[in-house]
């Protein structure tokens, strides 16, 4: 899969050069849960059977991250995340737009005719709920009449688990608040962070449960404080651990930004510097201040069994 970044106005070398008939699907896509991938499998379908590229556009940094007061909590799926994942629906070509200030103010004929039309898009795919341009004045009916008959527009309809609608919002609640399965849930996989390993305290190997410090590679999205069962992707290795998301309650007061820590089941190499994918596969418990080390130390032990039990391992 190509990414290309466009800022707008696309220039006419980025028109010369991306210019064909294609099918895009279009939103912007944080987290790419069950909602997002019926519409970019439908783009994908749609281009497989025109025989022209499947492409996705979206839009980076997220508008409520440029608009908001910066207090934006993140993303689901860094630019990274996102492409290992559309590349793996098929996707051939990811535009992603410059989102800004200026972009914000764009109306929607304009964002049409500047940032659509030129790209020779066949079919434009969107959800059922899509807006776009200047306050969000435009939906796919708009899109549709913009597009000039050239550019057809398919809608889908929405994709709902339990009545609910699958929705980035809904995932980023469930995270903040433990429900880590029902964020799961909606994804269709586990909710991940990618980040370093990088130093500690140090504490861990001397309480007889070494951890690994994941540094976050990007602004994740930062699930509830507490310990989960994960599955860890190191190299081409898959490991199994228990990670605690914290601010150390036992040892320290006032810590507001939480570590990742997590204690990978027999597993003693030096990975510091190293890149992990984590998988959150089952939140556990919530973190809390013990009276003493040894209760910390047998409940981390009790976290272990747990989880090696959520996640079928054995020594
Ligand atoms: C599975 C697990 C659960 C943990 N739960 C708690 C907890 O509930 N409260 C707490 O204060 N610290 C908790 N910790 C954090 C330990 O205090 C921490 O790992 C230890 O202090 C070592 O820190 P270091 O690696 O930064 O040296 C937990 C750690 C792990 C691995
Ligand atoms: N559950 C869903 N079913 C069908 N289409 C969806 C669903 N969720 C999002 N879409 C579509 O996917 C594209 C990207 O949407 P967007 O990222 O704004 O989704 P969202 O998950 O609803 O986000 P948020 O919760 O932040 O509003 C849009 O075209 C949108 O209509």
């Amino acid at each position: 899969m190509r990414t290309v970044t466009i800022s707008y106005p696309m220039l006419p070398e980025t028109v010369a050069q991306y210019a064909q008939p294609q099918v895009v699907a279009l939103g912007q896509f944080d987290g790419l849960h069950l909602g997002h991938a019926s519409v970019i499998t439908s783009a994908v379908a749609l281009a497989r059977e025109a025989g022209v590229p499947a492409a996705v556009m979206t839009f980076y940094p997220h508008p409520k991250d440029v608009m908001g007061k910066g207090d934006y909590e993140g993303y689901l799926t860094p630019a990274k995340d996102k492409q290992e994942l559309l590349a793996g629906m098929g996707v051939e070509l990811l535009y992603i737009i410059a989102f800004n200030e200026e972009l914000s103010r764009v109306s929607p004929a304009d964002f049409v005719s500047v940032m659509l039309l030129p790209l020779q898009i066949v079919t434009a795919v969107v959800g059922f709920d899509f807006r776009f341009g200047h306050k969000g004045e435009g939906d796919a009916d708009t899109l549709s009449e913009l597009g000039q008959g050239a550019m057809k527009v398919e809608t889908v309809a929405p994709f709902l688990l339990d009545g609910e609608k699958v929705s980035s919002s809904g995932i980023r609640k469930s995270l903040l608040s433990g429900e880590l399965d029902k964020a799961n849930a909606w994804f269709g996989r586990c909710y991940h962070l990618r980040g370093i390993v990088g130093h500690g305290e140090k504490r861990g190997r001397t309480i007889g449960f070494p951890t690994a410090n994941l540094q976050l590679e990007d602004r994740y999205v930062i699930p509830a404080t507490g310990v989960y069962a994960v599955k860890v992707f190191y190299r081409d290795e898959v490991l199994y651990g228990v990670m605690n998301v914290g601010v150390k309650p036992t040892f320290h007061e006032g810590v507001t930004k939480p570590s990742f820590e997590i204690h990978l089941f027999d597993f003693a190499s030096d990975i510091y510097g190293q890149e992990l994918k984590v998988d959150l596969v089952s939140y556990i418990r919530a973190e809390r201040k013990f009276e003493s080390i040894d209760a910390l130390i047998a409940q981390i032990g009790a976290d272990a069994e747990t989880a090696k039990g959520l996640l079928g391992y054995h020594s």
